[in-house]
């Protein structure tokens, strides 16, 4: 029988885990129902676009779910939960994705003895390729990490980190790591244009050059700088390039770049607690 599952919040990432879901067909559409704040729009587009169910009762909710999957923004976690803490009980397993937000902090706002599962995917989930980290917290059994690692395997590759304060890492390197890419493809892509490739042909260059490198990084034996040094012809185009990336500390900016992603992590989870704390 296939799991039920309920998001609340209906944003992005909520929109890339269903994908991944249902593309897999680990959960089927009518088996998952979704929640948000106040755009029905976006419910209905999410409606038609999966065959998802919608609405905003607490109750009808988690009437059914297996999963309760936390979609919203950490600075929305209590408002999230809020209405959801009467109907929730020992037997769903929630799954919150909210980065930075300790399993503590939500069995705190709970405030019942609720097995959490913290995981960080990325949005590559949409496609079945997220790189997933995740933890469990103090009331949750191995049983209920399997499930939800079973079910985010479906979806991408799972790293469970013994030590939960790992996932801020997780969250700097992975969570927001498509983004670093993304930032990438965008530069290359006004490079092209600048060096005078139409646009279709470098989008088609593009993508084949980081497939490729992608491809040679999980299959070769070679180590990613090995990999560098045989593109690298001495006196050669790489070379000229590269020295410009290293003029502008390139390396040393996207080493930052991770660090500072991954403190923000920890002062999202700090925030949520610091708003918990003025509301008692
Ligand atoms: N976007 C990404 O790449 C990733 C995001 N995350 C985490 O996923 C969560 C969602 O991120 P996005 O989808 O990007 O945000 P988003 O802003 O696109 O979506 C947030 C959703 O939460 C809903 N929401 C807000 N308050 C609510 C409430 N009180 N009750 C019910 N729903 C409520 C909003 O209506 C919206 O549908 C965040 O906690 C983020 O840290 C984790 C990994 C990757
Ligand atoms: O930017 C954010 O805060 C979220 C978490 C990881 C990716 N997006």
């Amino acid at each position: 029988m296939t799991k039920k599952v309920a998001f609340i919040g209906a944003g992005s990432m909520a929109e890339a885990m269903m994908a991944g879901f249902f593309h897999s067909q680990m959960i089927e559409p009518r088996h998952a129902i979704i929640s948000n704040r106040s755009s029905d729009e976006r419910l209905t587009f999410l409606q038609d676009k999966y065959g998802v169910r919608t609405t905003r009762y607490p109750q009808a909710l988690l009437a059914d779910a297996d999963f309760v999957v936390l979609t919203m923004k950490p600075k929305d976690a209590v408002s999230g939960l809020a209405p959801l803490i009467p109907y929730l009980h020992e037997h769903h397993i929630l799954v919150s994705v909210m980065a930075g937000v300790s399993t503590a902090s939500i069995v705190d706002v709970i405030g019942k003895k609720i097995p959490v599962i913290r995981v960080m995917p990325n949005t590559s989930a949409a496609v079945g390729k997220s790189a997933t980290g995740m933890a469990k917290g103090a009331y949750a059994t191995p049983q209920h990490l399997e499930a939800v690692k079973e079910l985010f395997q479906t979806i991408g590759t799972v790293a469970v980190v013994d030590d939960e304060e790992q996932l801020h890492a997780v969250t700097g390197l992975a969570g927001s790591g498509p983004a670093y890419i993304y930032y990438l493809v965008e530069a290359m892509e006004k490079a092209a244009s600048e060096i005078g490739l139409n646009r279709e042909d470098a989008k088609e260059l593009i993508l084949q050059t980081l497939i490729g490198s992608a491809q040679m990084l999980k299959n070769s034996p070679k180590a990613p700088e090995t990999l560098r040094k045989e593109v690298t012809s001495p006196g050669g185009t790489t070379e000229a390039g590269l020295k410009e990336l290293q003029k502008h500390q390139c390396q040393e900016a996207f080493i930052q770049c991770i660090k500072v992603a991954t403190n923000r992590s920890k002062e999202l989870g700090e925030a949520l607690r610091n708003q918990m704390l003025n509301q008692t």
